[in-house]
């Protein structure tokens, strides 16, 4: 038996996808648009934005009006991009998308029905049209990136974080959703350096952020806050969820493997997690979630506490 799921590559430059590319294949009568057509259209279309997230998803509305879907999803792992549209489906084609021998991500389109050579054949021309959106708007995001993240770890910087704490405070409020923050402080850091050197510090702090990172469904919302400490923004979020979501970083963070001059050592955080009150500002918000993250150091570290 065959199986649903099929693998393919793209690499846009390749004579397979020009050929593909310039409409040989023979539009059919009974469809709502030609693949000639969809392609001039989309090719417009997908070239007003600079937002990965809106391109795609212009790209799976308009896609469907030649081959009918039921998902597609996208993952650039270089841009921290994980992206989804619609449900999800048993049979699956996957593109690994590819130009000048840059990685542009994974595609995998989705639906119940299997896909025919011709529906394969019109994806493959379809994708074509998203080669010059998707990468100025990896190219975009990696220039905005660069200017609000930390180079060592990868998450966001205190700029970042400044700017985002504030939209998701305004956001709260307006659609009367609970917001929570986490204060995480790696526990006797000092020691780290002064035991085994600046670059195995710098080597842990990289392996907490990704473990923070990996236990986290949107990435975006890491902040390095200081030195060895971490800011971890839980939008619609209750104090009850965020204390969940708290003690899973502490436990995840304890159970990775931090290896310093081959050396295996031991990390542990302390966390300190605040939830926004009812008219509460940004500085009081973090000045709550460090008091707390005070007394998880105060009460011995490797522990959790929540503010009052
Ligand atoms: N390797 C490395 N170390 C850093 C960086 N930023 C800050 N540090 C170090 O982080 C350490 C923080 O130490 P302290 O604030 O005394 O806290 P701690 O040793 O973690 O102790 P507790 O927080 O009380 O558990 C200092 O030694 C800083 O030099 C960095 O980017 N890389």
């Amino acid at each position: 038996m065959k199986s649903p799921s099929q693998t393919h590559a793209i690499d846009f430059d390749s004579a397979k996808l020009q050929r593909l590319g310039f409409g040989q294949l023979p539009a059919l009568i009974e469809r709502p648009t030609s693949l000639a057509q969809l392609r001039q259209q989309m090719s417009l279309q997908l070239q007003t934005s600079l937002e990965p997230q809106r391109i795609l998803g212009l790209f799976f509305r308009e896609i469907q009006r030649l081959v009918p879907l039921d998902a597609l999803s996208y993952v650039h792992q270089a841009s921290d991009l994980r992206l989804e549209f619609g449900a999800r489906g048993h049979h699956s084609v996957s593109y690994t998308l590819s130009h000048e021998g840059e990685h542009m991500g994974e595609l995998v389109f989705r639906r119940n029905q299997r896909f025919n050579d011709k529906e394969q054949g019109d994806l493959e021309s379809l994708l074509s049209c998203l080669l010059y959106p998707m990468r100025n708007a990896l190219l975009y995001r990696a220039a905005t990136q660069s200017a609000l993240r930390d180079p060592l770890t990868g998450a966001g910087n205190r700029v970042a974080m400044e700017q985002t704490l504030q939209r998701e405070i305004d956001m709260s409020r307006r659609h009367a959703q609970p917001l929570s923050i986490l204060m995480l402080d790696i526990d006797h850091f000092k020691r780290v350096n002064d035991d085994h050197g600046h670059g195995a510090g710098d080597e842990v702090l990289r392996a907490i952020a990704a473990s923070i990172k990996a236990q986290l469904r949107n990435v975006d919302m890491v902040f390095r806050y200081g030195g060895e400490e971490f800011l971890i923004l839980l939008s619609n979020t209750g104090r009850e969820a965020a204390a969940m979501v708290g003690e899973r970083l502490r436990q995840a963070t304890q159970s990775e493997e931090y290896f310093a001059d081959g050396q295996l050592i031991e990390i542990t955080v302390s966390l300190g997690c605040s939830t926004l009150l009812p008219g509460e500002s940004a500085d009081s918000l973090l000045r709550r979630a460090d008091s707390a993250l005070y007394v998880a150091k105060r009460e011995g570290r490797n522990r959790l506490a929540m503010a009052g």
